[in-house]
This record gives C-alpha cells, structure tokens and sequence, in this order.
C-alpha cells in the first residue's frame, strides 16, 4: 500500500553531485616497446560538495566474454590478468595498492556479503586508535574509505563482488563471482576471519556499544575504561582477553561454560592469580541488559548445572571464543590447518600452490591486527611481482598522469546547479523539488557519516541507478546534514532506502540488501 508523507517547501539548500563525463585517452603499455595500446576512455568529472576531483579510470570495455558467458575483467594479456585479490579488508587493499603501483593492474574482488562487508571487519567499528599515521584515531569505515581510494588511484579494478568459484588447480586460475570471471596467473587470498558470535538476542543492538570481539582493539575506549566488564570464553583467546582488560577495567568477570578452562596452563594460572578477575564456571550468557538510557548495564545469565538465571552488573561483553577464517573457497585446493587458516610457509605468504598468496586474518590465527594484515598484504603483493617476473608472466600497466582540479563551490553554484535532466543529486533541496516536480520514480537513500555499511551501499546503488538513466531520480541524505528531513520521513538508522513516485512513498528498503532487490523494484515501478 502506498503512503503519502509530506515533504514541503525548500527551507535549505546543499550541493549536488552529477556525473559529467569528459573525453579522455590513457595508454597501456606491454613490455615489449612496439606494443603500445592506446585506447579512449572516459573521466567523469563530479561535482561534490566541495571540490571537482578528475580520477583516471581503464576503459570500461569488457574485453573478452568466457565460455560460461559472463564478462572478464577489462584488458590484460590474452585476457589472463597479473594477479586477482580476494577480500578488501587491510590486507586486500594494502595488496592492491602495492600490486597496483607496481603496474600490475590488480582485479580486487571486494566482496559483498558472504565473509563480510567490503572493507572487512574494521566498517563494522567505530574508533580504530592504533592504526600508524592517526594520532588523534581515526572511524573504521574511513580509514577503510583511505586505503580503497589509494587502491583505485593507483589503478587498482575494483568490484564489489563476492568470489562464488575458484581454481587454482588449473593454471591460468579461474576465479568466478556472481558476474564475472577472471583468469589469472597469480591470486593474493586476504578474505580475513569472522569472529565467533554467541547470537544473543540484543547483540545487533550492542555491537560496538557494549558487545565487542576485540579487546585490544576497543579495552581502552572510553566505553569501557574503568568499568566492569566480562569476557565470554574459556581458552587461550578468552583468558589472554581478560588478562588484557585488567589493564582498563575496574573489574573483568570470565564466563566459562564448563567447569574448567580449555587454555594452556600457563594462562590458567595468570587468570587464578589475577585478583582483577572472578571466574564463573558452569555459565552461560543469555542476553545484555540495558539501563533506562539505552546503555548496556548488565548480563543476563544462566547457569548450565543448575539452570538458576541471575544478572551481572557490567557494561562491556568480549567475546573470546574463536574466529572463523574465510576459506571454504580453497578447500581441497590448498593445505589448511586444523581451524581452516591457510597455511602458509613462515615468514611469508606463499601457500602450498605455487602462485597462490595469502595474507590477513585468514591466515593469521594469532595477531589479528588491522596492521600486521596490511603487512602481510603488502608481503603477498611484493612475492606475486617476483613470482611474475621470475616465471616471466608480468605484464605491466601504466597510468597517466592525471591533475586533480579542485573547485570551491559558489553559492551560486548551489542555488543554480540542480539541474532536475541530472539523475543523482544530494541533498533535501534536491530532494524537494524532485519530490514535487519528478514525473520518474524517486530513490532517496539516506546515510551517516560514521555508518560503513553506507559505505558499501553507495556504489552498489549507484550502479543500479546508472543501469535506469532517465527513469528514475537518484538522491543522498546524509541524515546529520540534513536531520529534518530525515526525521519527517521516519528514518531509524542508516542506511535506508525509501522509493516514491507522484508524491507517495512506495518502499522503505532498510539496510544492505542484493543489487538485484534494487534493481527488480525499480524495473517494476519506473
Ligand atoms: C569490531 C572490531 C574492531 C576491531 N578494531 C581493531 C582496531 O581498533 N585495531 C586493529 O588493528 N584491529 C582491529 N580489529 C581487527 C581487524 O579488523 C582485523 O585484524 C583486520 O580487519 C583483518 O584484515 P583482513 O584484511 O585480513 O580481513 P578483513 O578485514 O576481515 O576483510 C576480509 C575481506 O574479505 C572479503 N571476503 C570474504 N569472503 C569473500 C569472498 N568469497 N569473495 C570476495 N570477498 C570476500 C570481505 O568482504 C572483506 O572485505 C577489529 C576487529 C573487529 C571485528
């Protein structure tokens, strides 16, 4: 049923951001010096709300289509690419960046959904303190918006695919996802590790906010700093979790569920030892509390032995009962360990099939740090150009040089640029007058600012509107810019997608959803 809200008059007026595109050429040089490829592309010059930025891209020409029909990436060498990465975490972009600007033209599959977000486990925190360069820390999802734009810039092909195949027995390889497949010589795997979840029925609404994976990671936030706190878990990770609190708690309780600790007795006896912590045997956690602020205040929890269930003061829950690594994929293809971490030979990236890299927490079962999966991309970039070159593979790609134009908006700029033939726009004066002028359906999709799942959103939608030019209005709330707005239309969290046509609201679409649900409303309702 469709429901009307009221958007009125325009009270404020931002930015708009329009792709226009430019002519340009970039060439691709192969290493022999009569094979020069000069091709036409094109630039698309936008218009943000602050600068105009020129960004070189390859071609957006599929080269070859392969036998199971879906295209391949752009261009490489009888259609073989240098290197394909998996995953988009520190340890993927940080391998791209590297592959990149050693002229590789790395084809980085970011991901979508299966194994995580793209951009990894750190779009799902907010303050990362302990990343080299942010003094004063930096969000998660923007240090990972740094790291994919230095990819890109360096010309790294990025998709926001999820990997469904892979061969690695065959060579060239064969990676497939859900839209295309690529051949290649070499692969660098960073496909990274989920931390284990207890599932609670309130964790989605803590996540960050009281329920962490990662107490090196969030021990000293001011959430938790002088609080009491527990850990859920009884081996190595969980004792060494609790151990670390100590330092910042003003009390660490460790819930065990059975009645003795799994970790090496060493640890045993640091945790019997510590007067900071007060083991709790036979214990399971059934769900956080919260206080009449919305903070967590507290754990609800049952005991196994006797089914008794009572609840414990603390304001902060860590998890510490393992982590999955994201290997399925090469699963009878490359030598696991026992928990499914790729092995690797020490102090380097390679696997056991020659040509295949891994980096990051996917085989990393002990330090799992957004810094040392970069190191270790940069480790797996570094081998693959050697291993090209030392079987005579590498073929090497080079960028232009491209300016980057920077422009201050105007006022007038503001007043005079929405322009309703555009079909993307930001902002609620766009989002006013499309609503009281647009014939074409309307797709408004708000975001926040710290939000990473926005992050990975935009572009995917933004794929889909390109896909329905002419038919459909595109616009970006970013609800602390614009919070009137967002408040008008009802929005509880980002990010959201909300779908009208002749002043009715058609569908509220919130969260991350598949492209083809963006793309199966539109087609029905443009
Ligand atoms: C809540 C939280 C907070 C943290 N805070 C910090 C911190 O403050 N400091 C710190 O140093 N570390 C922190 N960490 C740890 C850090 O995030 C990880 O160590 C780091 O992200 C590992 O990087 P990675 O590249 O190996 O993998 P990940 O970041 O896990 O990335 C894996 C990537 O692989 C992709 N992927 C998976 N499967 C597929 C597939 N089939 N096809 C395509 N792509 C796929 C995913 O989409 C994702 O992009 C935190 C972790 C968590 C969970």
């Amino acid at each position: 049923m469709a429901v009307r809200i009221g958007i009125g008059s325009v009270t404020h007026q931002t930015a708009m951001a329009s792709p226009s595109p430019s002519p340009s050429t970039f060439s691709k040089t192969l290493p022999s010096p009569n094979r020069v490829i000069l091709v036409t592309g094109r630039r698309f010059a936008r218009v943000g709300s602050v600068r105009t930025h020129r960004a070189s891209t390859y071609l957006p020409v599929r080269a070859s289509v392969s036998t199971e029909g879906l295209p391949t990436s752009s261009a490489a060498s009888k259609g073989v690419e240098n290197v394909a990465i998996i995953g988009s975490g520190p340890a993927g972009y940080t391998a791209a960046i590297y592959a990149a600007r050693a002229n590789l033209k790395p084809v980085v599959f970011e991901g979508y959904q299966v194994g995580g977000v793209p951009g990894g486990q750190l779009m799902t925190t907010t303050e990362v303190e302990n990343f080299p360069g942010f003094p004063d820390g930096i969000t998660g999802p923007d240090l990972m918006d740094k790291m994919r734009r230095q990819a890109e810039r360096w010309g790294a092909e990025l998709f926001q695919e999820d990997v469904e195949y892979i061969d690695v027995k065959n060579s060239p390889f064969t990676i497939r996802s859900s839209e295309r497949e690529v051949k290649c010589h070499s692969v660098i795997f960073a496909t990274g590790a989920a931390a284990k979840r207890l599932r609670l029925p309130r964790e989605d609404e803590f996540w960050s906010r009281g329920i962490s994976a990662c107490a090196i990671c969030d021990g000293a936030s001011p959430l938790f700093k002088g609080q009491v706190l527990a850990v859920v878990g009884g081996g190595d990770t969980a004792t060494e979790e609790a151990l670390y609190l100590t330092k910042y708690a003003r009390h660490v309780h460790l819930l065990v569920r059975k009645d003795q600790l799994r970790a090496s007795k060493a640890m045993q006896d640091r945790v019997f030892n510590n007067p900071n912590i007060t083991l709790h045997f036979n214990t399971e956690a059934v769900d956080v509390v919260s206080n009449s602020k919305g903070q967590m205040s507290g754990i609800l929890l049952r005991k196994v032995d006797t089914g008794d269930e009572l609840v414990l003061e603390a304001r902060g829950l860590f998890y510490g009962i393992g982590h999955t690594p994201n290997s399925q994929l090469l699963e009878g293809q490359v030598e696991l360990d026992g928990a499914g971490y790729v092995l690797v030979k020490e102090g380097t990236a390679k696997t056991s099939v020659e040509g295949v890299f891994a980096a990051g927490d996917v085989q990393d079962h002990e330090w799992r740090q957004a810094i040392t999966a970069a190191g270790s991309g940069c480790v797996a970039a570094l081998s693959v150009e050697r291993y090209l070159a030392s079987n005579d593979l590498l073929v090497e790609f080079h960028q232009p040089h491209t300016e980057e134009v920077k422009k201050e908006l105007t006022e007038r700029d503001i007043h005079e640029g929405f322009d309703i033939a555009l079909t993307k726009h930001r902002g609620q004066y766009a989002l006013r007058k499309l609503y009281h002028e647009s014939p074409r359906l309307i797709c408004v999709l708000y975001t926040a600012p710290t939000c990473g799942p926005c992050r990975t959103l935009k572009p995917i939608l933004g794929k889909v509107i390109d896909e329905f030019d002419q038919n459909v209005h595109f616009v970006e709330i970013d609800i602390e810019e614009d919070p009137e707005i967002a408040e008008a239309a009802g929005i509880m969290g980002t990010p959201c997608v909300q779908f009208f046509k002749n002043k009715e609201m058609l569908r509220t679409v919130s969260g991350v959803k598949m492209k083809k649900e963006y793309r199966e409303f539109i087609e029905a309702n443009k």
